[in-house]
């Protein structure tokens, strides 16, 4: 069965059966994916006089609290409150679709003189040009970091350095209209960079002309059996009323 999306004159089809979940899973533990030193993900059962949130343990119902991290436990979507003191700068407030075309690309980071490795500009376009026609222009862009091994589903980032884009990077996204940049990273900068967050003000062209619509998505996981290319990507997150909620971007895969 497939379904049809309008998108700038054309008329692409999907297969609304066939759904591409790119998010990883928040499960409580030691397991899962890690970055600036959150504490893992917690459940408590809730215990009020004999009642027990747990069916486990004889209880009526499973009735749990829920400690977590958005940042720092798993896929995430962050607006410009992430940088920004406003009080209005929230997720909930920025986000206000969730369908988007979007661009699956995959690149490998080069490492720098000073050890980092980065996501270069350079390569970034060099993808971008491929089947590239001049007058499409997807709104979102999914960067896949290469190689794109599976501990990436686990892996504890903290204390590590992990790959970053080069700012330059977010700019040209932004010039490109890049709206919603979704990658395979803990962040689009690096993790200690003095509070810069070059690429996070880049991208969202804040303060000076801020884009409040604009998303940034960390920590997804593109399996290899998704091949780079184009995709309808359906971007899910809490109405948490904060900078970020975890996020849960689903991919169809577009034909012309
Ligand atoms: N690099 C920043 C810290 C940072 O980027 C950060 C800190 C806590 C949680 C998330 C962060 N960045 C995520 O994109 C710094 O060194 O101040």
């Amino acid at each position: 069965m497939l379904a049809t999306y309008p998108y700038q004159g054309h008329t692409y089809s999907f297969d609304p059966s066939t759904p591409l979940d790119i998010s990883l899973p928040l499960a409580p533990g030691e397991q899962q994916v890690n970055c600036f030193w959150a504490e893992p993900v917690q459940f408590d059962v809730i215990r009020v006089g004999s009642f027990v949130g747990s069916v486990a343990e004889g209880g009526s119902t499973n009735y749990k609290r829920v400690h977590l991290t958005p940042h720092g436990n798993g896929t995430h979507t962050e607006c410009y409150g992430h940088i920004s003191p406003a009080p209005e700068a929230t997720l909930d407030r920025c986000l206000r679709r969730f369908l988007f075309v979007a661009r699956l690309v995959s690149v490998q980071p080069r490492v720098l003189a000073n050890g980092d490795a980065v996501v270069l500009l350079e390569d970034v376009r060099q993808e971008l040009a491929k089947n590239q026609t001049e007058t499409f222009c997807p709104e979102a862009l999914i960067l896949r970091t290469l190689p794109n091994d599976d501990a990436k589903r686990s892996r504890q980032y903290s204390g590590t350095n992990p790959t970053y884009l080069e700012p330059a990077v977010a700019h040209y996204l932004v010039a490109q209209g890049i709206e919603h940049l979704l990658l395979d990273l803990p962040s689009v900068d690096r993790e200690e960079d003095g509070g810069e967050l070059l690429a996070h003000h880049a991208f969202w062209q804040y303060p000076y002309a801020t884009r409040h619509a604009a998303t940034i998505t960390e920590l997804i996981f593109v399996p290899d059996t998704v091949a780079d290319g184009l995709y309808l990507l359906n971007l899910q997150v809490t109405s948490l009323v904060l900078d970020a909620s975890p996020s849960k971007p689903v991919l169809y895969a577009l034909q012309p």
